[in-house]
């Protein structure tokens, strides 16, 4: 953003103004009476020229916030096909570079509630949704020229599994209390994000539902290298050699994706062991734990092609 500062009575000066947590659901129909839906948290930022605001206190060249938040709701409604959070985010941060000479660069940030269709019966429901855990959120960044900048996320997806992990061979010191492993719980809440190498709108495939088929593809390769196949399972010889993998295998299996940013925290499990003077009333036996949110690991990294902007 340091290219948008101005100098100011000698000091550099940057700003932006937005809006942010502007709810909105929307629902679709189609033919045969099933009904899509989405609700949004969504975010606007707006890079503009309006430093009068500030210095002057002439607002004549300021989009309110408020505008801004009605805007989400007419787009809303203008759009009559579904579309994603990444869509949607495009078609707002185009609105606002283009609709206003003043602004230019717009930032918007969605996060998608997870409701998920119902299965009632074996069958999907028309109009039923239940909530689900782990989140899509899209940032979408348009400059006036029309260049434009897609990364999309996960966030929340807790994962565990109770063996195939360990963890060995650490920096032993006079600090070191950890026991050496081979056997031990896993798990971790994934946030992931992913940057998309398209520049400009033209570049975006125009398939569909191109970005909600894509979060899927991402999310089930991320799950399938985290656990490996269902019988056998796959070791993890620690987190960060686990978080590689993961990043790697989307990059291998997605050409469209840029870079990945993970971030996995180790969420401990404790063994229980309790004795008293002369008494072992609970031995563990890689069965009773005691569960924790805090403190926890906090293991984080990020995979990018070779040139890529990320
Ligand atoms: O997978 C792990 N990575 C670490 O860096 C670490 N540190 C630790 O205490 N336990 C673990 N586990």
């Amino acid at each position: 953003m340091g290219a948008d500062g101005v100098s100011l009575g000698g000091y550099q000066f940057e700003q932006r103004h937005g809006k942010s947590r502007v709810r909105v659901a929307r629902v679709w129909k189609d033919a045969s009476g099933h009904h899509y839906f989405v609700e949004w948290s969504v975010n606007i930022s707006l890079l503009s020229d309006c430093l009068a605001a500030y210095t002057r206190g002439d607002n004549s060249d300021l989009v309110a916030t408020d505008t801004m938040k009605n805007t989400v709701y007419v787009k809303a409604k203008e759009c009559g096909d579904q579309v994603s959070a990444e869509d949607f985010a495009i078609l707002l941060a185009n609105h606002f570079t283009s609709f206003y000479k003043q602004v230019t660069a717009a930032i918007v940030n969605i996060v998608e509630k997870p409701w998920e269709r119902v299965v009632i019966d074996g069958e999907l429901h028309k109009h039923g949704f239940k909530l689900g855990s782990e989140k899509h959120t899209t940032e979408v960044i348009v400059h006036k020229s029309g260049s434009l900048q897609v990364t999309s996320g996960i966030e929340g997806l807790s994962v565990l599994k109770t063996t195939q992990s360990g963890f060995e061979g650490f920096i032993r010191d006079k600090y070191t209390a950890l026991p050496e492993t081979r056997e031990r719980m896993l798990a971790t809440e994934v946030s992931a994000s992913w940057r998309y190498p398209y520049d400009s709108l033209s570049g975006i495939p125009s398939k569909p539902h191109y970005f909600n088929e894509r979060y899927l593809d991402i999310k089930r390769s991320l799950m399938e290298t985290f656990f490996g196949s269902p019988k056998e399972g796959v070791y993890s010889p620690s987190v960060q050699s686990t978080l590689l993998q993961m990043a790697r295998n989307v990059l291998n299996s997605f050409p469209d994706v840029a870079s990945i940013k993970l971030k996995m925290p180790n969420i401990h499990f404790l063994p229980v062991n309790l004795s008293s003077k002369n008494n072992q009333i609970v031995k563990f036996n890689d069965d009773v734990y005691m569960p924790t949110d805090e403190p926890h690991g906090s293991i984080e990294a990020s995979l990018s092609r070779i040139h890529s902007k990320m």
